[in-house]
Parts: structure tokens; C-alpha cells; sequence
């Protein structure tokens, strides 16, 4: 049985990736936290990396974060992901790890792009200003995938995911993205009997939604197609992959539905001070679909089994 390093399991999307395949029975499965190994520490990845060979890297380990965050921390964004792509896809590389998956994000796309936005558009205009520095690590690790690829022959893939949720997400009032922090809001407002919850910006910003579960399977799924196969879909650079439904939604409409699930019954303001960022972000996800993938959870149904979720966890979220 392979050996699979999954870096970041604790996070929402790698703890999801885990799920997977232990429900599969992979049985080679090696993870640390972040507390166990720095991955911006190059010394210790190398160390880790050394004496553990793993067959197989999942990096889905990143500084993560909403529009806010984003915006208020660029230069963290921008050195600790490069960092941690440099170690992770570096060091596997020096210790004979022939395949890697690592998990980038739809904000590489420029502003201004064609909908839905194809894997070319890469590197084809200006990048979103309120969280370029971000997506610009991210263009690096897809960069580093294919040039360890094109020089070395390694067989190292990227899946760009659109904006994700569910289970394991960051629920934090300010740094986290927009669906978790609205769970929150409308959950707090139905609990103190508020009259009004506020959304950040116009409303009118458009945005994808994939639930964790569905980006796990598709993450499983791209690591383990045949080379060939990826290869069609990616020539000539051997480059990435769009995850994604395909269907997008206005920030009121979310917000709309958010409060039904949460059974607010009050009034929704938007507040004209916060920033929209894109106006739309709308993955062509025809590339996966060509390979034999789509995504399976409805986005109503997947919040509410979020919002489940996240009352289940009582007060330990809502204490952070
Ligand atoms: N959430 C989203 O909407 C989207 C996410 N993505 C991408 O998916 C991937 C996973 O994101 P997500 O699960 O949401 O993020 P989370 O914040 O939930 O998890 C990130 C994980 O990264 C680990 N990590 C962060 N810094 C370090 C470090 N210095 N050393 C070791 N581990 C570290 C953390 O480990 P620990 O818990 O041990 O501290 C954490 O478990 C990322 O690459 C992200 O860019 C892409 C598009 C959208
Ligand atoms: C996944 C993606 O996530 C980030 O980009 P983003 O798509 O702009 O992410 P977001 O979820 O934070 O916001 C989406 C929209 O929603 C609006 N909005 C309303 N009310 C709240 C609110 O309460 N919180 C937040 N965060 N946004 C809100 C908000 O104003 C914006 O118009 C990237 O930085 C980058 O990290 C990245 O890759």
C-alpha cells in the first residue's frame, strides 16, 4: 500500500481528503500538525521528508483565509504559502517523490476574465487586488508542479478549487470566508432575536460554492487517474485542473438562503464599506467533467448539513 503524506489534515479540506481514504482503506496514511512540523521551516520538511519517503504528497497545508484576512495580512499570505510550497513540493522532489498533489484556488485567475474562467485564462490579465498576494503563491505552486515535471519527469498535478465549504471550516467572525462567517451571523442574530444582519459589500459579487466532501473526492480522484489521462486534459505544460460545480450564486441570494436554513426571519443590510472584491469567479469546469467527474451536493443541502454541523460543535467554535 502506498505511503501518503496528507499535509494539513486538520484543515477542512485535508482532514475531508483523510476521510476518503481511510474510508477506502489506505492504510500508509502519515500526517503532522502544524505544531509537529512547520512546513515553512525548510530543515525540518527536509528532515520529515528524508526519513519518511512517503510515495505520495497531498499538500492541502496553506495560510487560508476570507476577503478580510486576505486583504488585512498580504504579506502573510504571500511568505508563508510561498514558503510551504517551496519546502513541501522542493523536498519531496529531493527525496525521490515521483507523485504530488497540491490544492491552489480559483483567485489565480485574473480580475477582469472571461465566465466561466478556463484553465488558459492563467497568467492572462491582473489578478484581484484584494487578495493578489495570495493568489500569487498560488501561480508559483502550480509553476513549481510543472517545472519539477518538465525537468525532472515527476508527476506532480494541481486541482484549483473554486470557493469551498462544510464541515471543519473556519467559522471566525472576520477572517473567514463568506459562507461560514454568514452560518454565524444569521445563527447569532436568530439566537439574540436581532432585526437585521449585516452582509459585507453590495451583494451583487458572484461566487461558486463546492462543499469539502465533493472537493475530496475530486482531489482523490485527479491523484489517481492514469497519467495519460491527466496528461490529455493538461498538455502541454502538465498543468491544472479547475474544481468546481459549474453554477454560481449572488452574495444576497447566499445570504438568502442562509437565513432560511438558519430560520432568520429579519432584514438583511449590505454594508457598502466592505470590499466586494471579484465580481465574479465562475469555474469551466469542463475539464473534469471530460475525465469522468462532477460534483454530487446541492449547495442548499450542503449548508444545511454544514449549519448541523457547526451546532454540534455548541460553543467550542463560538468561543474563537
Ligand atoms: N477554504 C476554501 O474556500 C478554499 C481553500 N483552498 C485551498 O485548499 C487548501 C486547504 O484549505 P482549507 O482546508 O480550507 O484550510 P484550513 O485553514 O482549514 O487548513 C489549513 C491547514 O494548513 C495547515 N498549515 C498552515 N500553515 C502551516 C504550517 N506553517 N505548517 C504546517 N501546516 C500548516 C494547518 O495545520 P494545523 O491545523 O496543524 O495548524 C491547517 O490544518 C489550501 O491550499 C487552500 O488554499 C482553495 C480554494 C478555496
Ligand atoms: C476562496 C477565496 O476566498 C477569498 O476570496 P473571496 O471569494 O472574495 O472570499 P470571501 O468568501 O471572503 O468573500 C466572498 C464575497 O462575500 C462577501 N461577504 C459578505 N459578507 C461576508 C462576510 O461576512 N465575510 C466574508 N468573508 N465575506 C463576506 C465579500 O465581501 C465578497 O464579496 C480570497 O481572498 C481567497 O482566499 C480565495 O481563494
Amino acid at each position: 500500500m502506498a505511503k501518503i503524506y496528507v499535509a494539513g489534515h486538520r484543515g477542512m479540506v485535508g482532514s475531508a481528503i483523510l476521510r476518503q481514504l481511510e474510508a477506502r482503506g489506505s492504510d500508509g496514511l502519515i500526517t503532522r500538525s502544524s505544531a509537529e512540523l512547520d512546513l515553512t521551516d525548510q530543515a525540518a520538511v527536509r528532515d520529515f521528508m528524508q526519513t519518511e519517503r512517503p510515495d505520495v504528497v497531498v499538500l492541502a497545508a496553506a495560510k487560508v483565509g476570507g476577503i478580510h484576512a486576505n486583504n488585512t495580512y498580504p504579506a502573510d499570505f504571500i511568505h508563508d504559502n510561498l514558503l510551504i510550497e517551496v519546502n513541501v513540493i522542493g523536498q519531496a522532489h529531493a527525496a525521490g517523490v515521483q507523485k504530488l498533489l497540491q490544492l491552489g484556488s480559483s483567485c489565480i485567475y485574473p480580475r477582469e476574465v472571461p465566465q466561466p474562467m478556463a484553465e488558459d485564462a492563467l497568467l492572462t490579465g491582473v489578478l484581484e487586488p484584494t487578495n493578489e498576494p495570495y493568489a500569487v503563491a498560488k501561480i508559483a505552486g502550480i509553476k513549481l508542479c510543472e517545472s519539477f515535471n518538465r525537468q525532472h519527469g515527476r508527476d506532480y498535478r494541481s486541482v484549483m478549487p473554486t470557493n469551498l465549504y462544510g464541515p471543519g471550516d473556519n467559522f471566525h467572525p472576520e477572517n473567514s470566508h463568506v459562507l461560514p462567517a454568514l452560518i454565524r451571523r444569521f445563527h447569532d442574530a436568530v439566537e439574540a432575536g436581532a432585526e437585521e444582519v449585516v452582509i459585507w459589500g453590495s451583494g451583487k459579487p458572484r461566487r461558486e460554492f463546492l462543499h469539502v466532501d465533493d472537493m475530496a473526492a475530486a482531489s482523490v480522484f485527479v491523484m489517481d487517474l492514469d497519467a495519460e489521462a491527466y496528461a490529455r486534459e493538461t498538455r502541454p505544460m502538465l498543468s491544472h485542473i479547475n474544481v468546481g460545480t459549474g453554477t454560481d450564486i449572488s452574495i444576497a441570494e447566499l445570504a438568502g438562503m442562509v437565513a432560511d436554513v438558519t430560520g432568520f426571519k429579519g432584514q438583511l443590510s449590505f454594508d457598502a464599506s466592505k470590499p466586494d472584491g471579484t465580481m465574479r469567479k465562475l469555474m469551466d469546469v469542463s475539464r473534469l467533467s471530460r475525465l469522468g467527474w462532477t460534483a454530487s451536493i446541492g449547495l442548499r443541502e450542503g449548508i444545511a448539513e454544514t449549519y448541523g454541523w457547526y451546532l454540534r460543535q455548541a460553543g467550542s467554535l463560538r468561543s474563537k
